[in-house]
């Protein structure tokens, strides 16, 4: 059956990518290793080292070892337009962006995949650790994206932006494994990569920190820490009133729970000075280097405009845990268009709004602005600018950038 289909399977110089490829092999398919360049800029560079230069004579030395043909492909340019300008437009506008989601959207599964297309491929293959499922939906076929078998390894999330076209020229071969019996396949072909560690996510900063990787554009720039209380009258808008049914909440109501809180220089003190408001994220706890104040003081907002973060002590202080989030209209995207919501209905999901976070129950309600999602139990480090995916059971659903 599938002697005659060609696959192209990016070949990153890691072990489950290799695995991936042995396993194609394997099973008929006419298979083509492509390593692709993503960026790589010497100002950012840290040592002398040259990851992807590694990694490329990594994937090559699979290749040759599995008796595949190998392409290297620079795609450095477009993944600087696509994936590193949207990183720092961002974090300047002080939203936490996710570079891995958008890379497999926009580069693996798209660049990647037109350039796997001139070789005539059928499908593009990667190591994820996700699994792809096929249904029929009125006679049509429909695909599904699902959480890899391995509970630990899972990275269905990272792929939770991919349409119906993207899933159809998907392969994932090593999804219904776990990570070890991966490793244990890598060291019975004997491939070069067996013992390889495994990648951190943000492939394109390679060795480089996110702080110093941010600098690069992001000027230091000093301003204020605010501490704020935990009795604003702010947080009453952020409960779910008592005794009402999610479904019946107007939009004023949900917007008080689900928009992030804007503060203003009154409501805190000043306890310290940061160093760019750009450089924080909502929930983060490190690099905040003020001393003395008992408990830990967590990033409850940052206003990148007048340059000055907001802070709560204690990690139960009420701006850290939001009872649901909002996903504008535009940014609202269904890997299964045919369980769309529509204006004025509601759905019981799971919802993560992290990589490796549990999923959390959720109800879903479609407005006309968008979408609110309210949790079950409320949740910390709701980050603008991340992606929240809900699912239902293993298959992952939905997803959309949280405003
Ligand atoms: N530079 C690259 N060239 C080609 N394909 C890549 C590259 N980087 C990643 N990929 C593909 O995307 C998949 C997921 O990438 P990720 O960076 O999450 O690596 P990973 O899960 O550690 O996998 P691996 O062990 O194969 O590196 C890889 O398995 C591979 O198929």
């Amino acid at each position: 059956m599938n002697q005659r289909k060609r696959v192209v399977v990016g070949l990153s110089g890691g072990v489950d990518s290799s695995v991936a490829a042995f396993l194609l092999k394997e099973q008929g398919y006419e298979v083509i290793g492509m390593f692709m360049k993503n960026w790589h800029d010497e100002s950012v560079t840290i040592s002398n080292e040259c990851p992807w230069m590694e990694d490329s004579t990594d994937a090559m030395l699979v290749a040759e070892k599995l008796g595949i043909p190998f392409q290297a492909i620079d795609l450095s340019e477009e993944y600087r337009e696509r994936i590193v300008d949207y990183m720092f437009a961002e974090y300047k506008a002080g939203r936490t962006p996710n570079p891995d989601i958008l890379c497999n959207r926009e580069i693996k599964f798209d660049i990647f995949l037109k350039a796997a297309q001139k070789l005539k491929a059928d499908f593009v293959a990667t190591g994820h650790y996700c699994q792809k499922g096929e249904i029929e939906v009125n006679g049509n076929p429909v695909f599904q994206l699902l959480a890899g078998a391995d509970p630990n390894k899972d990275q269905s999330y990272f792929l939770c932006q991919l349409n119906q076209e993207q899933l159809a020229k998907a392969l994932f071969p090593i999804g219904h494994l776990q990570k070890s019996e991966v490793r244990k396949i890598a060291k019975e072909q004997d491939l070069i990569t067996a013992d390889k560690k495994d990648s951190q996510g943000l492939c394109f900063i390679g060795k480089v920190r996110l702080p110093d990787f941010l600098q690069q554009q992001l000027k230091p720039k000093k301003g204020d820490i605010m501490v704020v209380s935990e009795e604003l009258s702010i947080y009453d808008k952020k409960k779910i009133p008592a005794g009402m049914s999610i479904e019946d909440l107007d939009v004023e109501t949900l917007d008080g729970i689900c928009m992030p809180e804007i503060y203003d220089v009154s409501q805190g003190k000043k306890i310290a000075e940061h160093n760019g408001a750009h450089y924080f994220t909502v929930g983060q706890r490190k690099g905040l280097q003020v001393g003395g104040t008992g408990k830990p003081l967590f990033v409850i907002a940052t206003d990148t405009s007048s340059n000055v973060i907001y802070t709560g002590l204690g990690e139960d202080h009420p701006g850290l845990l939001r009872n649901g989030l909002f996903v504008k209209h535009e940014d609202i995207h269904w890997i299964r268009e045919d369980l769309r919501l529509q204006i004025g209905e509601t759905a019981k999901y799971q919802a993560r709004i992290r990589y490796r976070q549990p999923l959390s129950s959720a109800t879903l309600l479609m407005k006309e602005n968008g979408l609110y999602v309210i949790f079950d139990t409320p949740q910390k480090g709701v980050a603008s600018g991340q992606f929240v995916a809900w699912y239902h059971g293993e298959e992952s659903i939905g997803s959309g950038t949280i405003f």
